[in-house]
C-alpha cells in the first residue's frame, strides 16, 4: 500500500562498490595463479612483467592469492576461514618485516620455489618482497581481520592506509621514480591496488565512503571533489616531475601524493559531515511527507493521498481497460457514541475500525479515512460479484468488532457501504458521486447494509 512518497533514494553506488568484491577478489587469484605458473614453469615474464624489472616473489603471490581468496568467500563459511587466510597473510608478512630489519633470512624456510628466487638473485635480478609489498599486505590482511570481527571504522581506515601504498608505487611507475615503486613489481602493484580497493568497497556502507559515495548532494560534491583532488594534483605533478632532476623529483613525487590524500581525507571528513546534516534533514522531510499524506487520529492515508492513489488506479485501469471498485464505508448513528460515551470514545472506534478495515483488504487496496466518520476503501481489479463480497464481508466484520467500554454496553457497530466503479468516461470525483449516492441509499433503507450503484 501506497503510505510514503519521500522515500530515501536508492544507495546503487554503495551496491557497486560491494558488488565489485568478489571480481577484484578473483582478479588477484588470478594475477597470484599466473605469478605461481610463472615459477612453476620457468616462464619468467609470468612473475617479472618488465625484463629486469622487479618480480613478484612467490611469498608475495602466495599472500595475493590467501587474500584473493578470503574476499571471494561466501558468508556461511566466510567467518574462520577470512580470519585464517587474513591471520595467515599478517603471520608471512610480520615475519618479512623482521626479516628485512633483523636480516635474519627467516623468510626463506616458508617461501616455495626459493632456489628459483635464488638464482635470479645471484644473477643480480631483484627477487625479493620489498618492505612496501610486506606493510600494503599486512595492512590489507589487518583490515580484513578488522571487517571480519566488525570493527569498521577501523577495518576502513586500515583499507585506506593499505590503498596509499600501491597508489604511491603506481605514481612511481607513472612519473618514472624507481624509490616509488622500489621492489614493487608492475604485477604486485596492480594485484595489492586491486585487493586494497577491495577492502576499501567492502566497508563502503560504512563512515566516510558512505557520505562520498551518498546518492544526495553531499556525495555528488564529494565525489568530484574528491576526483579533482586526486586527478588535478596527479596530473600537474606530472607535468613538473618531468623537469625536474631525479633527486627534486623524488621530493616533488612524495608532496604531490600526500597533497593528494590531504585533499581526500578532507573531503571525507566534510562528506561525513554533510551527510549527518543531510540525513537529519531528509528525516524531517519524510515526517512532514506522512503527516501531510496520513491522518494523524487512526494512521490511515487520507483524503489527498485517497485523490493521489485514486487518479493513479483510474489512470492504470484506462490503460489496461479494467477495473476497480470504490467503496465508501460511514459509521451509523456514530454521533450517538460521541454524545453517550464521549468524544474519547468516539476516538477509539475510529481507531478500531480503521485497523479492521486495513486488517480485512490485501496490501494493494488503499483504505483511507476521507474525514469524520467516513472512510473509503480502494479494490483493484476485483470483479462486482468479489467487490460486493469483500464489502459485505468488511460489513459484518465491523460488526463483530469489540471496543471495550461501548460495544459490551451497548451493542455492535454498525456501517453503511456505497459501491462504484469506474467507466471509460467517469472522474474520481464522479465515483465518489455515485459512491456516495449510494451510501445514502443504504442509510435511507434502514443502514447496516451495502449498496452497489
Ligand atoms: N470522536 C470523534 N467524532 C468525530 C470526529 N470527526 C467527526 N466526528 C463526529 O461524527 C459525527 C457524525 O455525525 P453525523 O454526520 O450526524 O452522522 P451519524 O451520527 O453517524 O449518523 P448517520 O451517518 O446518518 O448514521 C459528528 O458528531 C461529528 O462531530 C472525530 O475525529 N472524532
Amino acid at each position: 500500500m501506497l503510505t510514503n512518497t519521500a522515500a530515501e533514494k536508492p544507495w546503487v553506488l554503495i551496491k557497486v562498490a560491494r558488488s565489485i568484491v568478489p571480481p577484484l577478489g578473483i582478479a588477484g587469484i588470478l594475477f597470484s595463479l599466473v605469478a605461481l605458473f610463472g615459477y612453476l614453469t620457468s616462464y619468467e615474464v609470468l612473475y617479472r612483467p618488465f625484463t629486469n624489472g622487479p618480480a613478484t616473489n612467490p611469498l608475495t603471490a602466495i599472500c595475493i592469492l590467501l587474500l584473493g581468496m578470503s574476499l571471494c568467500l561466501k558468508k556461511r563459511y566466510a567467518k574462520p576461514l577470512q580470519l585464517s587466510f587474513a591471520g595467515l597473510v599478517i603471520l608471512i608478512t610480520l615475519l618479512r618485516i623482521a626479516d628485512i630489519v633483523t636480516h635474519s633470512g627467516l623468510t626463506a624456510y616458508i617461501s616455495p620455489f626459493y632456489d628459483r628466487v635464488l638464482m635470479d638473485i645471484e644473477q643480480g635480478q631483484s627477487n625479493s618482497m620489498g618492505l612496501n609489498t610486506a606493510v600494503m599486505f599486512f595492512f590489507i590482511a589487518l583490515s580484513q581481520l578488522l571487517f571480519s570481527t566488525r570493527q569498521l571504522a577501523l577495518s576502513q581506515f586500515v583499507a585506506s592506509i593499505s590503498v596509499v601504498i600501491p597508489t604511491i608505487s603506481l605514481t612511481g611507475y607513472a612519473y618514472n621514480l624507481t624509490g616509488f615503486y622500489g621492489q614493487m613489481s608492475m604485477l604486485t602493484t596492480v594485484a595489492g591496488g586491486a585487493l586494497a580497493l577491495a577492502m576499501l568497497c567492502l566497508t563502503a556502507h560504512y563512515g566516510g565512503l558512505r557520505a562520498i559515495l551518498s546518492p544526495y548532494l553531499g556525495g555528488k560534491i564529494a565525489r568530484k571533489q574528491t576526483i579533482a583532488g586526486y586527478l588535478v594534483p596527479t596530473v600537474l605533478g606530472f607535468m613538473v616531475a618531468q623537469s625536474l632532476s631525479a633527486n627534486e623529483a623524488d621530493e616533488f613525487g612524495i608532496f604531490v601524493v600526500v597533497m593528494c590524500w590531504f585533499i581526500i581525507i578532507m573531503v571525507s571528513v566534510s562528506a561525513i559531515y554533510q551527510e549527518r546534516i543531510d540525513s537529519k534533514r531528509r528525516a524531517g522531510e519524510r515526517l512532514l511527507a506522512q503527516a501531510a499524506l496520513n491522518d494523524p487520529l487512526t494512521n490511515l492515508p487520507n483524503r489527498r493521498m485517497f485523490n493521489d492513489f485514486a487518479q493513479a488506479e483510474l489512470a492504470r485501469a484506462k490503460g489496461r481497460a479494467g477495473t476497480f471498485w470504490l467503496l465508501i464505508l460511514d459509521i451509523d448513528h456514530f454521533k450517538n457514541i460521541n454524545d453517550t460515551a464521549g468524544h474519547d470514545m468516539g476516538d477509539e472506534v475510529l481507531i478500531a475500525l480503521g485497523q479492521r478495515l486495513k486488517e480485512s483488504v490485501r496490501d494493494l487496496d488503499l483504505v483511507c479515512r476521507m474525514g469524520g466518520e467516513e472512510f473509503s476503501i480502494i479494490l483493484s481489479g476485483n470483479s462486482r460479484q468479489e467487490a460486493q463480497q469483500v464489502a459485505e464481508r468488511i460489513r459484518h466484520s465491523i460488526e463483530q468488532l469489540e471496543v471495550k467500554g461501548w460495544t459490551d454496553l451497548h451493542g455492535p457497530i454498525t456501517t453503511s457501504i456505497g459501491g462504484a466503479t469506474n467507466t471509460p468516461q467517469n472522474t474520481i470525483e464522479d465515483m465518489v458521486k455515485v459512491a456516495d449516492s449510494a451510501l445514502y441509499q443504504a442509510k435511507q433503507q434502514g443502514r447496516n447494509r451495502v449498496i452497489f450503484a
